[in-house]
């Protein structure tokens, strides 16, 4: 949600004016929730350790050498789900960083509607990502749960640059799909990862996928600079695209390598009790 914008507002209101000051007051605002968020990590970290010391974990002390260059060890699987990641996410993160502008020019929205159409992503995340998580849990069949995600995302796309379809219908369903691939995706990770390479792993994705989106970011500003918004919408929907076909590619050696990606919830569960008996 773009709330910084709104909390310029508020802050411009209670001072009066617009300018340096109330910037450096919303931006101290801004600051003091990392500081909290700080402190959670913090009490966090305690709590994990605290529960260590008491329950009697071994927790880290596995013999298991951590090192960066485990990463050449990654599997297919693994860059499989990188690639699903970061082609996924140049269509999501920029586009709403550029989308603003986007439903002004295509739809004729006012500046307030437009903002409002642009954070309805992540306002339907927010509630939203927990039934997900809860129905991956449940369910399992993860690598099916991100192709519907990613083949939704896609249809929104398509709408978005093709049709003139009231653009709430195309920003609630990226909404959902953003939702659920989340819950779908990031987990996959602790599946084709041992435990004391999970850290390495999850790091490495975030890396490329932040490097994925600065790199995109200025390639969209540029089509849009030089072509317009329908050959930047073409371009996310070809990068959309590039994330269903490595889906299926996952999905393909997945079921070649005889992997647990897609195992039911109850798959999972029958093979951790076997594992304990
Ligand atoms: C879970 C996933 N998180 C990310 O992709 C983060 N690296 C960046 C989050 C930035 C949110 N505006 C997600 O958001 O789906």
């Amino acid at each position: 949600m773009n709330l910084m914008g709104w909390l310029y507002s508020q802050v411009e209101a209670l001072l009066g004016s617009a300018g340096p000051t109330t910037l450096g007051v919303t931006l101290i605002i801004g600051g003091i929730t990392c500081i909290l968020s700080l402190i959670c990590a913090l009490v966090l970290a305690y709590l994990d350790q605290r529960a260590e010391r008491i329950l009697h974990k071994e927790q880290g002390k596995t013999g298991e050498v951590i090192k960066l260059t485990d990463v050449k060890d990654f599997s297919l699987p693994l860059w499989l789900i990188f690639i699903i990641c970061v082609s996924y996410y140049v269509a999501v993160f920029p586009f709403i960083g550029l989308g603003k502008v986007f439903f002004i020019e295509k739809f004729g929205f006012s500046s307030e509607a437009a903002s409002a159409i642009n954070s309805v992503v992540y306002v339907i995340s927010a509630p939203m990502s927990p039934v997900f998580g809860l129905l991956v849990d449940k369910t399992g069949r993860n690598i099916v749960w991100v192709l519907c995600a990613v083949a939704a995302t896609l249809a929104s796309h398509m709408m978005l640059a093709l049709t003139l379809w009231n653009p709430w219908i195309a920003m609630c369903l990226l909404g959902i799909s953003y939702s659920l691939l989340a819950c779908a995706l990031w987990p996959m990770v602790a599946f084709v990862v041992p435990e004391h390479q999970l850290g390495t792993a999850y790091g490495f994705m975030q890396s490329i996928q932040n490097l994925g989106l600065a790199i995109i970011s200025i390639i969209a500003g540029m089509i849009l600079d030089t072509r317009g918004y329908l050959f930047l919408e073409v371009f996310f929907i070809a990068c959309v695209s590039l994330s269903l076909l490595s889906v299926v590619l996952l999905y393909v050696v997945n079921r070649a390598q005889g992997g647990n990606l897609n195992y039911s919830a109850r798959q999972r569960e029958e093979i951790k009790l076997s594992h304990t008996e």
